[in-house]
């Protein structure tokens, strides 16, 4: 129980264990005093939180026991009340309870949401599994490591049963930490009263109204399927029904060349499907830095069994029917005109999600969503149709659109969560990661090459670019993984890191040392003096930071002796 407490603190100079004194206090005061201490040593505010807390949450179900849901503010049911138990609505009532703040979580489905049940989870154990395929197929790769194996199969049932069973685990871990933490999980659609009020209630079933000092819509998103497209969950399908794995088509076209076409794509290919992406603008994977798309096309696409057509809209897609396949019309994306027909066995829609905020009483007050989303400001407070802050209400997650990643929504949770306890805290959407787990992974940080350029263009400065390749990299050569790149965009007169970009071996693990060096304003000169164990892959971030040309005179804090 205690050692738990320390690991929640992270903090040596007040775990439990050097404190026995702490055995006395009450619940929520050892987990405020746990808050005040991370003030009183200076660490800044949370800036970017991971979904670590997710894999954590089995612990703190032990440190739950120290905890408990404080009592509310007078006046009000609840101090804080969440609308939806995502990745978002979990992190903010974690943290919520280890303020101190009675707090209530509102959910009309289960819980863990699009991540846990639909997402992020068990994506990644239909991506576990396509990275082994994808291993094990490769004779080049094998006879290079003087590995022989006859020959590599699976069974698509025991695929599809380990990315249920993952998701059912998270989703029980999940569920077990917010209980164990006493906040209460109260079952059913919630929506906005008036101010501090929310309602929920399953259908059918009387409402009950309660009141709350501060609210959060936490509602997620659904898949965004473009009008003209018929999904009928057999041979037309989005992500909800392709993560169920209840078949591998031997041809399918992926229509958007985003996160979830990408990751698909890998998934399929290594299952033996072929692959036909439809991509609406001119170069596949848009989102990306253009140098690590290009390289990612050299990698991902071209030698795989993988064709594509860009510059072109899914015009209307038709579901295989009485033996005819699916039928896909294409036209230009700019001049409208037909340009093609596809006849393929399925179709995969990832042309992005749709905010899930209808029926939330938001009109009650005075809020205008635009396109679906929920309109903010920095601190992810909502704003009205005037653009005036609607008081004690936020929204964080996908529900906002800022940024559609389950540790985003979670940490915008916890942001909120400082600033309704009364600490100032702004979240750097810019510090905050992202990767495309492909087989090599991808992922960044910050600011492509061209929006740094247009930025330093702006406010005029200069920019740099700096780049290290997996070839000179001891371990990835050991592991016979040597292709990959990273990039790294800076400004040579300060030192700042603009943006990171990694395409290669565990590069989502990788980006870390950027992103945290951006969250908490590591300049180059500082952080180029870090050490990196030898041999491993961080090693290609330290090249990086040291092959950057910075002006300003060094200040490297990193080498001087810490006071006692
Ligand atoms: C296939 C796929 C793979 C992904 N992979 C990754 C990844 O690897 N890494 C990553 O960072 N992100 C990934 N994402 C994105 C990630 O899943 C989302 O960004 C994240 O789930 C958003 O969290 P949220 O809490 O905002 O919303 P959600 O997770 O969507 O949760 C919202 C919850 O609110 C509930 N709800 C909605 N309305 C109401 C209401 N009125 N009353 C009560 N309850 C309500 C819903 O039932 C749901 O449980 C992936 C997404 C997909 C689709
Ligand atoms: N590893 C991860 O972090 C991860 C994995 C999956 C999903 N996600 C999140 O889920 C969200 C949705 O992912 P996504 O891949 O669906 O969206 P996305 O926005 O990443 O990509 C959608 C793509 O579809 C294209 N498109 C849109 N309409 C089209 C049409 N009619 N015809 C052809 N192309 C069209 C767009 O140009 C774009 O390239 C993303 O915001 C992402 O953040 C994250």
């Amino acid at each position: 129980m205690q050692a738990s407490l320390s690991l929640s603190c992270a903090s040596p100079v007040i775990s439990a264990k050097s404190n026995p004194a702490l055995g006395s206090f009450s619940k929520s005061s050892a987990l405020r005093f746990c808050g005040l201490k991370r003030e009183v040593l200076g660490f800044r505010s949370v800036k970017s939180v991971g979904l670590g807390r997710i894999q954590r949450s089995v612990s703190r179900t032990v440190t739950a026991a120290l905890s408990g849901n404080g009592s509310a503010s007078k006046g009000f049911d609840y101090d804080l009340v969440i609308i939806g138990a995502g990745v978002g609505g979990h992190g903010a009532a974690l943290h919520a309870v280890e303020e101190g703040l009675k707090t209530a979580i509102i959910e009309g489905d289960v819980i863990g949401g699009t991540c846990v049940n639909r997402g992020c989870v068990p994506s990644k154990a239909l991506l576990a599994v396509s990275g082994r395929m994808r291993e094990l197929q490769s004779e080049h790769h094998l006879k290079a490591l003087g590995l022989q194996v006859s020959s590599a199969g699976y069974d698509r049932q025991g695929v599809a049963d380990h990315a249920n069973n993952l998701a059912s685990k998270i989703r029980s871990n999940l569920t077990n930490s917010l209980k164990a933490l006493g906040v209460d999980i109260l079952n059913g659609v919630g929506s906005i009263v008036g101010p501090q009020k929310v309602k929920y209630g399953k259908a059918g079933f009387p409402e009950t109204e309660i009141t709350a000092k501060d609210i959060i819509i936490a509602t997620g998103s659904v898949p965004f399927v473009p009008n003209g497209i018929e999904v009928d969950g057999k041979t037309v399908f989005t992500s909800d029904h392709a993560l169920k794995l209840e078949w591998v088509p031997d041809w399918i076209a992926i229509v958007g060349s985003g996160y979830i076409g990408l990751e698909f794509s890998d998934v399929y290919t290594a299952l033996g499907s072929e692959v036909t992406f439809v991509e609406a603008l001119d170069q596949l994977m848009p989102g990306f830095d253009p140098e690590i798309g290009k390289l990612a096309q050299r990698i991902l696409i071209n030698p795989r069994n993988v064709d594509y057509h860009t510059g072109v809209f899914a015009k209307k897609i038709t579901p295989a029917k009485d033996g005819r396949p699916v039928l896909i019309e294409l036209i230009d994306a700019k001049t409208k005109e037909p340009s093609d027909t596809l006849e393929v066995d399925a179709a995969l829609i990832a042309t992005g999600r749709a905010p899930f905020t209808k029926g939330l009483g938001l009109e009650n007050i005075n809020v205008v969503t635009q396109r679906g989303f929920v309109p903010i400001d920095d601190h992810m407070q909502v704003l009205d149709a005037g653009g005036n802050r609607v008081p004690h209400l936020y929204c964080i997650g996908d529900a906002n659109g800022k940024m559609m990643l389950a540790h985003a929504a979670s940490a915008q949770g916890i942001s909120v969560v400082e600033r309704v306890c009364g600490k100032e805290n702004v979240l750097n959407h810019l510090s905050i990661p992202a990767a495309c787990f492909t087989h090599p992974e991808i992922s960044m940080v910050g600011l492509t090459e061209p929006q740094a350029r247009e930025k330093a263009e702006q406010e005029g400065f200069e920019v740099s670019i700096a780049k290290t390749s997996f070839k000179a990299n001891t371990k990835a050569l050991a592991e016979n993984e040597g292709e990959g790149l990273a990039k790294l965009i800076y400004r040579p007169d300060t030192g700042e890191i603009l943006g990171v970009h990694i395409l290669g071996l565990h590069a989502a693990d990788l980006i870390h040392e950027a992103s945290n060096a951006i969250a908490l304003g590591t300049r180059i000169q500082d952080i180029k003096f870090a050490v990196h164990a030898h041999p491993t892959l961080s090693e290609v971030l330290d090249e990086l930071f040291k092959s950057a040309k910075v002006n300003c005179a060094v200040s490297h804090s990193v080498n001087e002796p810490v006071a006692a």
